[in-house]
């Protein structure tokens, strides 16, 4: 029989949105004036893919990515000036954010049982770093509706695709020229296509407040959410 989820501790912020939203830096910003913890679960993902192909393990096969996560040897911090990610010793955090991995880790995050596995580390790592530190701040794909629906404060932040592909092609190619936006179209649109088969964060669910940073700058952007976290505390 499935055991009922453990209560988190601390207080926790829930985040989700598309790709280019600006979940990780603004998540990043919020916890640092907060004095929060900060969980990344798309670096999760990505770490995984990472040891997936470094493993030899063919993605297309579904049982083997399971096998993989299974054995995970992930360790991730929740510093949010220091966001480590190491797999089995290895310091991964640039390697995940390489191409590779971006176009290969829907394939992995889109299998339903490594999604529980997944499920069960992050609210494990919620509850850490949200008792060691009063609170954490967590963004994904599914922690407002699946991860940690029972959050405080759950926010969609959201954006635009055409906001979402310039910031993109700014941080990728340093402008958003026809040709830089072109590029980075898929990182974007057909990864959020791919997500959104497993995930729901274009549409808020039920509690759920959504933070259009469309028209807003980056410090806005912060400014607005710390607004909903502080409504939530008074
Ligand atoms: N409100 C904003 N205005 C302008 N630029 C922003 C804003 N928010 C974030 N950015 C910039 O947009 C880029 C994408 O942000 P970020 O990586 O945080 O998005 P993300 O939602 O985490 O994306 P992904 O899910 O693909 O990892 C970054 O260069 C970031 O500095
Ligand atoms: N809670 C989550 C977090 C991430 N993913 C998937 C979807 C993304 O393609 C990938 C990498 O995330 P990113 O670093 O771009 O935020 O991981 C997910 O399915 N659920």
């Amino acid at each position: 029989m499935t055991q009922p989820d453990a209560q988190l501790s601390g207080f926790v912020v829930a985040i989700d949105g598309p790709s280019g939203s600006g979940k990780s830096s603004v998540s990043k910003q919020v916890a640092r004036t907060l004095d929060f913890g900060y969980l990344d679960t798309g670096a999760m993902y990505r770490a995984l893919t990472w040891w997936c192909l470094e493993e030899g393990v063919d993605l297309a096969d579904e049982a083997a990515v399971i096998d993989a996560a299974e054995a995970f040897p992930l360790t991730i911090g929740t510093d949010p000036d220091a966001p480590t990610v190491e797999v089995a010793g290895h310091d991964v955090a640039a390697d995940i954010r390489e191409t590779r991995i971006s176009t290969q880790v829907s394939a992995v995050a889109g299998v339903i049982p490594v999604r529980e596995i997944m499920r069960r580390l992050q609210r494990r790592l919620i509850s850490e770093a949200g008792a060691s530190r009063g609170g954490v701040v967590a963004e994904g794909r599914d922690i407002t509706t699946v991860v940690a629906p029972d959050a405080p404060v759950r926010i969609l932040l959201t954006a635009s695709e055409e906001a979402r592909l310039a910031r993109r092609s700014k941080e990728l190619h340093g402008h958003d020229g026809a040709e830089a936006v072109a590029a980075t179209r898929s990182q974007i649109v057909d990864r959020d296509k791919a997500d959104s088969a497993v995930s729901q964060f274009t549409v808020a669910a039920d509690g759920v407040t959504t933070v259009d940073t469309s028209d807003l700058d980056f410090d806005g952007s912060v400014a607005a959410v710390l607004q909903v976290v502080a409504a939530a505390r008074a």
